[in-house]
């Protein structure tokens, strides 16, 4: 039988994605936004709804970031309010391993397990820099790879707690004491002891998927993950990664159907592929407006480029060498900036693009552009053939930009057999095929 597809919903708000700007984008922050989005992924039968988490909005030149002025709510709260108006969708939620503590994310994650009948899921993320620390008191809070103990340390303090209930229900004629959610850890990371207040959840675990895309972070994913929310949405990239996974996978004992890849995708539909292209490229200059070129252009020169012609040539100055960068509270991505300049100016220059042209090029092309026919089977060879075993779909425009995916990619890929109809199980561990 063809490998069945996973398909989520990113409720993107505040990145370089979405475009808040548009007349048909919604609020960001209501929660009719939230409920919209959500409604139409489980009209769509999709397994989950994603949430990332910010937990601080990046700042550039020490004002919020254009692209972050909307603003990103606290994610378990607004998962536990979907729970009530979903049924069958799962809740996704990126929490950080870093400043959390175990205890107080164990039992919000059981909480939202048992008040959406076994739906809840943790993306764990480890996030970066002292920027996110200092909300917390703790700015510059341990460094890379320390992190990475913390976040296994705390998926296994987790699922102690998680674990510490049997499958139990109280005997009222009894009245009894029960012995139970008992626990103790001692570690490096967490030594705490006491009983979990929570009973053991639908799911018991509540599903988890890792994020990060490093070597600890690959390692982690394998030795304990249950899904991968991945970044390597193209097809022979998408392939080594999945090759990459499983090794690790393999290597740690564990069943190659126990762990998906999900990678986070964009899309435009159109009529024709002409009209698809077309739409794609008018999306990337909402994307990338004048002002956000500018923005985007000053992460890799790392100095203040207000006074420069986005409509104009790339900068004659180089970037500037200094350490610390210009962008708060988003990973460097730019590990040698003059290498980058050189690069960019160079294509500039063949190519005759200005600043705002030459950034719609080289950041985020949408991953599927095309007829609906043309996208259902794109996604569909990525999965078959081992790229990945589904989607976590990105769309530009919130609430309403998941409607035409819904209403003509999902009935071309139910058609073939490789998508549900009706939900068959209850739970998201159910849905993904997972133990
Ligand atoms: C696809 C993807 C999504 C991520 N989403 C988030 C997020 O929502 N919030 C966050 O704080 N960090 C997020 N991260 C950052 C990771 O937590 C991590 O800090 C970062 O990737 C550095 O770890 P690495 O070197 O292992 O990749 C994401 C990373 C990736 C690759």
């Amino acid at each position: 039988m063809a490998k069945q597809i996973i398909l989520a919903a990113h409720f993107p708000g505040v990145n370089n994605t979405t475009v808040w700007s548009d007349p048909a984008a919604g609020s960001q922050i209501a929660f009719d936004s939230f409920v919209r989005l959500a409604q139409t992924a489980e009209r769509g039968k999709f397994d989950f709804f994603f949430l990332a988490e910010g937990l601080r909005l990046r700042e550039q030149r020490g004002l919020i970031h254009d692209l972050d002025v909307v603003g990103r709510p606290d994610t378990l709260t607004v998962l536990a309010g979907l729970a009530a108006v979903t049924t069958h969708l799962g809740l996704a939620g990126t929490l950080n391993a870093t400043f959390h503590e175990a205890y107080e994310l164990a039992r919000q994650l059981a909480t939202l397990d048992h008040l959406s009948g076994g739906r809840a899921a943790w993306n764990v993320v480890t996030s970066s820099g002292p920027f996110f620390g200092e909300n917390f008191r703790r700015g510059g809070f341990l460094d890379h790879s320390q992190r990475y103990e913390r976040a296994g340390e705390f998926i296994d303090t987790a699922r102690e707690l998680w674990d510490s209930w049997a499958d139990y229900a109280p005997d009222r004629d009894s009245g009894v004491f029960a012995d139970t959610g008992t626990f103790a850890h001692t570690g490096p990371q967490f030594t705490i002891e006491g009983r979990f207040g929570v009973p053991r959840s639908p799911q018991g675990h509540p599903v988890i998927l890792q994020a990060g895309d490093s070597d600890s972070g690959r390692e982690l994913a394998a030795a304990k993950a249950d899904a991968i929310f991945s970044r390597h949405h193209q097809l022979e990239d998408g392939r080594e990664f999945y090759r990459d996974v499983h090794a690790r996978l393999a290597r740690h004992g564990r069943d190659p159907n126990s762990l998906k890849i999900i990678p986070g995708v964009s899309f435009v539909l159109g009529e024709t592929e002409a009209d698809a292209q077309e739409r794609a490229h008018h999306i990337r200059r909402q994307q990338v407006s004048p002002q956000t070129a500018i923005l985007l252009l000053e992460q890799v020169w790392n100095r203040d480029l207000s006074s420069y012609d986005p409509d104009g040539p790339l900068p004659a100055e180089d970037p500037s060498g200094a350490d610390e960068t210009i962008i708060q509270g988003r990973a460097g991505q730019y590990p040698d900036r003059l290498a980058t300049a050189n690069e960019w100016r160079e294509r500039a220059e063949q190519k005759n693009l200005s600043i705002r042209d030459l950034i719609i090029e080289v950041t985020g092309r949408q991953s599927f552009i095309g007829t609906p026919a043309r996208v259902a089977e794109e996604l569909n060879t990525y999965v078959q053939t081992d790229a990945c075993d589904g989607f976590i779909l990105v769309p530009h425009l919130t609430p309403g930009g998941l409607d035409d995916f819904v209403d003509t990619v999902v009935p071309l890929l139910q058609e073939r057999g490789v998508f549900r109809t009706e939900y068959k199980t209850t739970t998201l561990r159910g849905h993904l095929g997972l133990a």
